[in-house]
């Protein structure tokens, strides 16, 4: 207060409160203009020694300019500035890539921190509650650096001491409309302190065409389309078991496909087989081929499908017991891949008692013992609450694509998923923006990244049943 009213003014001021005994007048001491001159010199100094340890590549370029003029002359200066910009634009113009990555992402970066989040900080801060007007001052979180990639602002930030992850999560919306983006994401970058994503663009607005067949047998990640960066996305099936849940027309069936598609090289080399339980009937019998006699669509064809998969897998338990602790693919033991669209016709929506018990415990018995025997098991499902698959938690990797309900990616994804950013339920319902755009979360990583499958046509499919045919060329 006292800072905001002149000394004049101060001197007058008296306590206002009925009824006290104490009366305030602050005594007011004249400071000599030596000493407020000497404390302004003194800021400018200080001032000026962070800019030059803050950012000294700037400085240098601002000052060497100016040193040059002045020891050389201003033409000497003109030569010398203009030099650098005749290599560095035509650099920008032929070879953007690397440009970018040596000096355009970061001259993006130095902007985007002075012009969007050092001058909205403070207000974007105060007015979502992050930061505090506390007697006079602001405690407002640090931005520590801001690092641009192709997609998206990073930005590192040192919360206030005693702050949460949650309370960041819980002002997504906030700080994605603050800053100007259409979302936000946080992930922790150490004790304290926090990468808080602003997307730019969005790579994944545009659908893919379906990836190559490797040429490759492997049983390793496979490729079934791009993370939000750009980078191919894989996804590992051996020694763990996947659950895809999404709403119809959600774009299941590209991650089912895109699998099938990646491993065709391995199945056809015997290192893989993969089985398929269809009770929708629409979608895996397309490629019925690639599965041979592993292929059921009948409940009751597919619950002896799935014992026999069990049988596979506690046959396999008493060779290794003791012999050894994981499974490598070999033609005697393949990987056995079981997938299963739409589970819940299976479990859920099963009329036959017996047979859906049947369904039910084959199925948990193989995602809780199946994968150190070379068992995995990849499900897909719409409706992903615990009444309709009450086993979806034994799936350690979980994908989320459009979903209905922002209570269901919680559901799928696991606790606190949503707050981290995984917006499953504003997924665009237009097949074009959306269908195939989902959030992974893996076992091993609880931020969950987003990603879009590659969309495997009609035809792709066709192309690839007929490798199995033996009548088809190259898919
Ligand atoms: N990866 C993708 N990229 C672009 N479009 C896609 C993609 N995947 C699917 N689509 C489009 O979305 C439509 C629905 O996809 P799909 O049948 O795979 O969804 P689904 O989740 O399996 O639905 P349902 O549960 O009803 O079977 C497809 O016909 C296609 O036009």
């Amino acid at each position: 207060m006292f800072k905001k009213l002149p000394g004049d003014q101060v001197s007058g001021l008296v306590s206002t409160t009925p009824d006290t005994a104490v009366v305030f007048r602050p005594a007011v001491v004249q400071t000599p203009a030596v000493v407020t001159i000497a404390i302004f010199v003194g800021r400018l100094i200080a001032g000026l020694v962070r800019l030059v340890w803050r950012h000294p590549v700037a400085v240098a370029l601002a000052v060497a300019p100016v040193a040059v003029a002045w020891l050389y002359g201003w033409r000497v200066a003109l030569v010398a500035a203009t030099a650098p910009v005749s290599v560095v634009v035509p650099w920008a113009l032929f070879d953007r890539d690397s440009f970018n990555v040596w000096i355009g992402w970061r001259l993006l970066a130095w902007w985007r921190l002075v012009w969007v989040y050092r001058r909205h900080w403070q207000p974007v801060m105060i007015v979502s509650g992050l930061g505090r007007h506390l007697h006079g001052r602001d405690y407002l979180p640090r931005i520590l650096h801001v690092r641009c990639t192709s997609w998206a602002d990073v930005v590192t930030v040192k919360m206030l001491a005693g702050q949460s992850v949650k309370d960041w999560a819980d002002r997504l919306d906030h700080l994605a409309h603050g800053f100007g983006a259409t979302s936000c994401r946080v992930a922790v970058a150490r004790a304290g302190r926090l990468l808080v994503t602003f997307p730019r663009r969005d790579p994944l607005a545009v659908p893919l065409p379906a990836v190559p067949v490797p040429d490759r047998a492997s049983v390793g990640p496979v490729e079934v389309g791009i993370r939000e960066d750009g980078r191919p996305y894989r996804l590992a099936l051996h020694g763990t078991h996947v659950l895809v849940a999404g709403a119809t027309g959600a774009g299941k069936g590209s991650f089912l496909w895109s699998v099938v598609r990646g491993l065709i090289p391995a199945v056809l080399a015997g290192l893989v087989e993969i089985w398929a339980l269809d009770p929708k009937l629409m979608e895996l019998s397309f490629g019925r081929s690639i599965f041979g006699d592993r292929y059921a669509a009948d409940p009751a064809a597919c619950a002896d499908l799935l014992d026999d998969a069990v049988k596979v897998m506690q046959e396999r338990a008493g060779r290794f017991a003791g012999v050894r602790r994981s499974h490598i693919p070999t033609v005697e033991d393949p990987f056995v891949l079981v997938i299963v669209d739409e589970v819940a016709f299976l479990t859920a929506y099963q009329s036959d008692r017996a047979l859906k018990q049947r369904i039910s415990a084959a199925l948990a018995t193989l995602t809780t013992q199946g994968r150190a025997v070379g068992v995995g098991v990849m499900a897909a499902l719409q409706d992903p609450r615990k009444e309709v698959m009450s086993i979806r938690n034994l799936f350690p990797d979980k994908i989320a694509l459009r979903l209905d309900e922002s209570e269901q990616v919680d559901m799928v994804l696991g606790d606190g998923a949503r707050d981290r950013g995984a917006l499953a339920d504003l997924i665009s319902s237009d097949p074009q923006q959306g269908a195939g755009i989902a959030y992974v979360r893996l076992e091993s990583s609880p931020d969950p990244i987003r990603v879009r499958a590659a969309y495997v046509s009609d035809d792709d499919i066709r192309r690839m049943a007929a490798l199995f045919a033996g009548v088809g060329e190259a898919a």
